[in-house]
């Protein structure tokens, strides 16, 4: 990675992330921020607050963010980079409003968001945008003078989130028993979400079957695929499959399930299968409950011996990742040139997401991307 060390014009990193309950008590508000408006079947709900009441209420992310929070603060303080950073949740406390609000207090001007979500997609990425220009609009209202807010490219193919997780595998399969390694089947997992939604995915250039989001993923997974096959001369066979599927049932989601998946594989003879979590960022939720608890609980029924390899998580390398991205991006804003780390087929991403970009059912505005409302 080039050593860049400049942060100007930005003055501090806006860690962004999903937020998740703390205690039983959190569980019912906690889904009712995240559905709020949405169309969530009830029945999905009871049974999503399960999976939270399961492990005593509490979600792994917040802990998972503090570490996050940790090596970012470590790698900038290792490295000459003096950028404050700071934490806002879109669903739970510390709520991302609260965030900006301090951040505007202590002179904040010009901030770079993290989100903890590499991939495009409403739910990944304008969702996100959304809930900054919301939070930019209470500032607004409250005679507070909204900062300026970007957002960090999508970092899905940047070396320093592929190679942990690729090392994760890596280890997954060596931990599986050895007369059922070298047949092991690789399944790739991410968020399901509408079909609808992955087609308009990215800006418009990218739309079609699947749009960005599965193209970014199948990148990544193939970009792993040829890791691992480089370290251990096996060619793995592999898929992209989902995990985590809400919404009703009559409208169609990104399919197959891992659930499924790992049913048809133990059918057709594979003697072992390594769930990669590649869509996430950490071990939350959706890693904890969706492949921890029922998949592999359904592979256990099958016989089938299963490993979940790791997310990246507050990987040093990850750390890295990010302080590289923000000093690229800053450099790219003082009108310097930048080099711009990528993997894989598709390229570095765009800066700032044009007019169009993962587009709302029912439009609304969205901060730090060509059509904001804020400078
Ligand atoms: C693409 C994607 C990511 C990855 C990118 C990113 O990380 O942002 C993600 C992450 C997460 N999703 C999470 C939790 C939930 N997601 C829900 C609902 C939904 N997610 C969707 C998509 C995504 N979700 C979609 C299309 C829905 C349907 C409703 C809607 O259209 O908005 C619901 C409602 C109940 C349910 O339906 O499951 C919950 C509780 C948590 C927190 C985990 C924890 O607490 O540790 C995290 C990190
Ligand atoms: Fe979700």
């Amino acid at each position: 990675m080039p050593e860049q060390h400049a942060n100007p014009p930005y003055d501090a990193l806006l860690l962004l992330s999903f937020g998740g309950p703390e205690g039983p008590d959190d569980v019912v508000p906690f889904l009712r921020n995240v559905t709020r408006g949405r169309g969530i079947p009830e029945e999905r709900l009871k049974e999503v607050g399960q999976h939270y009441f399961l492990f005593g209420g509490v979600s792994p992310i917040n802990d998972q963010n503090r570490a996050l929070l940790d090596a970012l603060r470590k790698d900038f303080a290792e490295h000459g980079v003096d950028l404050p950073v700071y934490w806002g949740n879109r669903n739970w406390a510390p709520y991302l409003t609260d965030t900006l609000r301090e951040m505007a207090a202590d002179g904040r001007r010009r901030i770079v968001t993290l989100a903890t979500s590499a991939y495009a997609s409403y739910s990944g990425c304008r969702q996100y945008r959304e809930d900054l220009a919301g939070a930019l609009a209470t500032l607004a209202a409250e005679g507070i003078e909204p900062p300026r807010v970007d957002k960090l490219r999508h970092y899905f193919n940047h070396p320093g989130f592929v190679r942990p997780m690729a090392r994760s595998v890596l280890a997954s399969l060596a931990d599986l028993p050895e007369d059922v390694r070298a047949g092991a089947h690789l399944a790739f997992t991410t968020h399901s979400i509408p079909d609808a939604a992955a087609d308009t995915s990215g800006p418009a250039e990218a739309h079609g079957e699947g749009g960005a989001y599965v193209a970014q993923h199948l990148d990544v997974a193939r970009l792993i695929v040829d890791i691992v096959r480089e370290e251990t001369g096996v060619e793995h066979p592999w898929r992209l499959v989902y995990q985590s599927r809400s919404g009703a049932p009559h409208i169609p989601w990104l399919e197959p399930d891992i659930c499924d998946h790992l049913e048809e594989l133990h059918g057709a003879g594979v003697p072992a299968v390594v769930m990669a979590p590649i869509g996430f960022v950490s071990d939350h939720m959706e890693v904890l409950y969706d492949l921890d608890t029922e998949a592999t609980a359904k592979a256990a029924e099958l016989g089938l011996p299963v490993r979940r390899s790791a997310t990246v998580g507050a990987d040093p390398r990850f750390a890295a990742a990010v302080r590289d991205l923000v000093l690229e991006r800053a450099a790219t804003e003082r009108g310097e040139p930048a080099e711009r780390c990528a993997l894989g087929a598709l390229g570095p991403s765009h800066d700032l997401c044009p007019v169009g970009c993962c587009p709302a059912r029912a439009p609304k505005p969205a901060a730090a991307g060509a059509d904001s409302p804020y400078a």
